[in-house]
């Protein structure tokens, strides 16, 4: 029998087969590419797979790589994703998109965040309607007011005083008691305890860990388990998330029963008390008087974890940065050796805060690791921005992350003889990123508009504390591609406490300790933890293990 291919010996179903295939193909075809050609004004849709679930798969379970992705497929373009029937439209940072979004008056969060305190964090159906509020005092706004107002000013002052205080209370502790060399199995979650212990205390007040004792261990396992509750999977699917989230509300709501007890101070002459906490939440509690008591438990928590998690996880990437390059130590303790009293890890909060290595290790560390979304509606249908219109029900989303990552605008450093990566690229973590060196043209954290010749130098250049001491910090030009807090009347209300918190986090710490890591190799791997993507500051994706002792000063 001949072997030779006669597709008529197929016969009818074999006929059949071959159509069936063929109009698939020229059915996913035309899926794969639809609306992803630009014409204009349209927004093209990124192409997907699955008709039904179009993009909630890649966008839900890989959602880090696949806004990346998208953003170096369509470039400087907005695009359009349906993910669990919901329309969104990713919005690049580049032209300056991202920032109009940012500070446009015609879009709003309102159903966002009614949306998120739903789902993501179980606010009764009953207690939504406040958030739609539409009267001149509706509650959205007067909490808006207090959040923007007591974080900045006194408030803030006191707030930062306490953290501060607790942190350094602790920590001198450590100190004495680590005379020799003590290991600690991971250096993140040391940190990570010292820092958002005290930063409760300064914010709920001493009371809630006697209403809590294992408080700090549930916060921290219900954040594991936000990036579960964040794809709005159905809760049988997710027992363990929905579980670590009724730990947290239950501990609040025991918190909240006590409170009931002890009536409020004056909020005028006490900005602080160890019943209730910093004055901003007794303020929020009155604001939201008419909300259930599962829901004023649910604004707590709101807070609680914004405030905590992002701050914290921001504060590793210098400290780390200081075991890949030792001679970071010695830099950030000459700088910082003015403004602490010795013996004591005292310092003085305000000066600190100027001193421009410390600011831009800061700077570095909400670029290396913000990954917020950033979202927004229009108020109303078809509302315009740049050569796009956009329909009521679009959500509008930019990242930070990929805004932070482009190599086109960063400064990466000198172009060396012989090597073709540049000394700093955007995917490492560099301390100096946001100082300019009067001696050093590949210094400052803007790529040139013209590319530098290739420097002469083998090695990346070392400075030392005397070039510090004449280093200039860079903040301006940034805004398109630097929102780490993101912008508008939206802006994080938290960031001037996080700045503090950031910088005198790592000079006590630096200050404190003498660290040695333990596995290199594991330290060379260390990365931000992608899974956190979309959420807040990713924190390293594994532990390092180290060994500490107290520094003698
Ligand atoms: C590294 C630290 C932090 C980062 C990167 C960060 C980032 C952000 C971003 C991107 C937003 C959304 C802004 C927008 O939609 O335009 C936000 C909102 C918010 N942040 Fe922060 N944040 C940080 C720390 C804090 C801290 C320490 C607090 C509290 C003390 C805080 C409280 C809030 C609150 C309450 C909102 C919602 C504001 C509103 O709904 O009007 N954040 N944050």
């Amino acid at each position: 029998m001949s072997l030779s291919y006669r597709p008529y010996e197929f016969g009818f179903p074999g006929l059949l087969a071959m159509v069936v295939v063929t109009t698939a193909l020229v059915i996913y075809t035309k899926i794969y590419f639809c609306g992803s050609s630009l014409d204009g004004e349209r927004i093209p849709s990124a192409p997907y797979r699955i008709p039904f679930l179009r993009n909630t798969i890649p966008f839900l379970f890989n959602s880090h790589q696949y806004l990346v992705n998208l953003r170096e497929k369509f470039g400087t373009s907005p695009v359009r994703l349906s993910v669990g029937g919901q329309n969104i439209i990713y919005i690049p940072h580049s032209d300056g998109t991202a920032t109009k979004m940012l500070k446009s008056r015609n879009l709003t969060q309102t159903p966002l965040i009614i949306k998120h305190l739903r789902d993501n964090f179980g606010m009764p159906e009953r207690d939504l309607r406040l958030y739609s509020d539409q009267s001149d005092n509706n509650p959205s706004q007067a909490d808006h007011r207090a959040l923007h107002s007591m974080l900045s000013g006194t408030t803030l002052e006191t707030f930062a005083d306490i953290t501060a205080t607790q942190l350094v209370k602790s920590i001198e502790a450590k100190r004495a008691e680590w005379t020799d060399w003590v290991e600690l199995p991971d250096l993140y979650t040391f940190v990570r305890d010292e820092l958002s212990r005290a930063q409760m205390y300064a914010l709920c007040g001493s009371e809630i860990f006697n209403v809590a004792p294992t408080l700090m261990h549930d916060f921290w396992e219900f954040d594991k388990q936000l990036p579960n509750l964040f794809k709005g999977l159905p809760t049988w699917m997710i027992p363990k998330a929905i579980a670590s989230r009724n730990k947290m509300t239950s501990h609040i709501h025991n918190w909240h029963t006590r409170l009931r007890e002890a009536p409020p101070p004056n909020p005028d002459t006490t900005p602080w008390d160890p019943i209730h906490g910093l004055r901003l939440m007794s303020s929020r509690r009155k604001i939201w008087h008419e909300l259930s008591p599962e829901g004023q438990v649910v604004q707590d928590l709101g807070l609680i974890r914004a405030s905590i998690s992002n701050s914290t996880a921001a504060t590793i990437w210098p400290i780390l940065a200081t075991l890949h390059h030792p001679t970071l130590t010695p830099r950030i303790l000459a700088a910082t050796t003015p403004h602490f009293t010795p013996p004591t890890l005292s310092f003085n909060r305000q000066t600190l805060t100027t001193i421009p290595l410390l600011n831009s290790l800061y700077l570095e560390s909400l670029r290396y690791s913000t990954a917020v979304a950033i979202t927004r509606q229009p108020r109303a249908p078809d509302i315009k921005m740049g050569n796009h219109t956009f329909n009521h029900s679009d959500t509008l989303l930019a990242l930070n992350w990929t805004a932070h990552y482009d190599s086109s605008f960063w400064n990466e450093g000198a172009i060396r003889p012989n090597i073709t990566e540049p000394e700093h690229p955007v995917e490492e973590f560099w301390a100096e990123r946001f100082l300019k060196y009067p001696n050093d043209p590949y210094s400052g954290p803007i790529r040139t508009s013209t590319p530098l010749p290739p420097a002469t130098r083998t090695k990346p250049s070392i400075h030392t504390a005397a070039d510090d001491a004449t280093a200039k910090l860079i903040t301006t030009g940034l805004q398109d591609n630097f929102f780490p807090y993101g912008g508008g009347s939206n802006i994080c209300p938290g960031r001037h406490f996080a700045k503090q918190e950031i910088i005198f986090t790592v000079a006590v710490m630096i200050r404190a300790f003498e660290m040695e890591v333990l596995e290199p190799e594991v330290l060379e791997g260390v990365r931000p933890d992608e899974r956190y993507s979309l959420m807040g500051n990713l924190p390293p994706d594994r532990g390092v293990r180290l060994r500490v002792r107290g520094r003698r000063i």
